[in-house]
């Protein structure tokens, strides 16, 4: 209420409290008009109140909450976090067994690193002996339209089932890995560049003509590979006889896929 107010309810109560004015006609009403503001302004008073009263514990059961959910948020993130570490933690521990197996889990066929440790082998053996040695790198063409197509599972089991080709096809003394992806790596001991050109030519005929099964219909599905290959030089590390038959591998990309071609 403002001080205008207050000061004229405070003339109105001097003036029905002087008995000077005891008689005038508008005494009674002006006193019962009075009583009955100061009951309503007392009846406002009250519910102003209680609606504060009732705001600030809505309020505190706001900020209740609110810490509630925080806490709460920051539990989830803890967990979360920990999760990420477990997951982390299992990855590795599967990566290292898989190293230490040597193994590729998918294929079954020999991963990167033992595929390395082999090459340090047989290329030592074969100077050693004055022998020769290739390799190859095969690329499955087009692979991500084999996943886009029939799914990422579907294309697991045409990795599986190239790799079978692969392995049945070579001979007893070659040696085949996934060298990652959709590649594979074969080593030919005692394999000149032009012996190996023409197994790899065979092998390429033999995946061309594989039947995948991977469509519901039961329509024959079919991938390509492009490959290269390189007879290792007797000075040269192993692992540029890999950088140059991955060159002829771009060069058999390039000129359409589909095909072989020996590294210069
Ligand atoms: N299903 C499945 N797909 C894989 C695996 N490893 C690699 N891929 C897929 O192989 C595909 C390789 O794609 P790109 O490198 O573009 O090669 P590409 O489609 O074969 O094409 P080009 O090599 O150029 O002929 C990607 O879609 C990968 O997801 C695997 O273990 N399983």
């Amino acid at each position: 209420m403002s001080a205008r107010d207050e000061a004229l309810l405070a003339e109105v109560a001097a003036l029905l409290q002087d008995e000077a004015h005891g008689d005038h006609p508008l005494h009674e009403a002006l006193r019962r008009l009075y009583h009955h503001h100061l009951a309503q302004r007392e009846r406002l008073e009250r519910m102003i109140a209680i609606a504060d009263g009732f705001q600030q514990g809505a309020q505190e059961d706001l900020h209740a909450t609110r810490q509630q959910l925080e806490r709460q948020q920051r539990r989830q993130r803890k967990l979360s976090r920990i999760a990420d570490r477990f997951q982390d933690f299992l990855l590795e521990r599967n990566q290292e067994l898989e190293d230490a197996s040597g193994l590729d889990p998918l294929t079954g066929l020999f991963n990167r690193r033992r595929l390395d440790e082999q090459l340090v082998t047989l290329v030592s053996r074969a100077i050693r002996h004055g022998r020769p040695l290739s390799l190859a790198i095969i690329d499955i063409d087009h692979f991500k339209g084999i996943n886009d197509r029939y799914g990422h599972a579907a294309g697991d089991r045409a990795l599986v089932a190239l790799a079978g080709a692969l392995t049945n096809t070579l001979r007893g003394d070659d040696l085949c890995g996934r060298w990652g992806g959709e590649e594979f790596l074969v080593v030919m001991p005692d394999t000149r560049l032009d012996q190996a050109e023409s197994l790899l030519v065979r092998l390429g005929d033999r995946l061309r003509h594989l039947d995948l099964a991977l469509d519901d219909a039961h329509r024959p599905t079919t991938v390509t590979a492009s490959i290269g290959v390189a007879e290792h030089r007797p000075t040269e590390a192993y692992q540029d006889t890999i950088r140059r038959a991955d060159q002829a591998l771009l060069s058999a990309k390039g000129e359409g896929r589909d095909r072989t071609r020996r590294a210069s």
